[in-house]
């Protein structure tokens, strides 16, 4: 079974890889989304892969580490593209949350990264 939670946070990046030229090489801010996929069986008892209520308790302090912060200046963000932004979240979630399989993280409704580990 796949269930999967949504999260919200506001914050400034700029990208310092991309031509001067490109727009993204200046401070901007997007409302990114956090989509955090879990998998596993669900419990006969409580009927949940994961109360939904722990994925919040576990992401909650890294959310608040993204939220109104600029992101370049987050250790292990100094190129905050959506997908290291992936990886940086599925780094820090995966050992708090074993049953993590995904981790998605869209910059608009448009774009989206998603990680799996690989
Ligand atoms: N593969 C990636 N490409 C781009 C990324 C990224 O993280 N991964 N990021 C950016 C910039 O962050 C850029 O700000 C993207 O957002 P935006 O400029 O808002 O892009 P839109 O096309 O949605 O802008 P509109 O104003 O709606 O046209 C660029 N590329
Ligand atoms: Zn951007």
């Amino acid at each position: 079974m796949k269930i999967t939670q949504a999260f919200t946070f506001e914050a400034a990046h700029r990208l310092p890889n991309v031509p001067p030229t490109h727009r993204c090489s200046r401070m901007h801010g997007h409302s990114y989304r956090v989509e955090l996929c879990l998998q596993g069986p669900v419990d006969p008892h409580t009927g949940f892969v994961v109360d939904f209520f722990d994925v919040e308790a576990a992401f909650g302090p890294l959310l608040a580490r993204l939220d109104h912060h600029c992101l370049n200046e987050i250790e292990g963000l100094a190129n905050p593209t959506a997908e290291n932004i992936a990886v940086w979240i599925w780094d820090r979630v995966k050992p708090l949350l074993p049953a993590v399989a995904a981790v998605r993280v869209y910059e608009t409704a448009q774009c989206w990264a998603e990680y799996e580990g690989v």
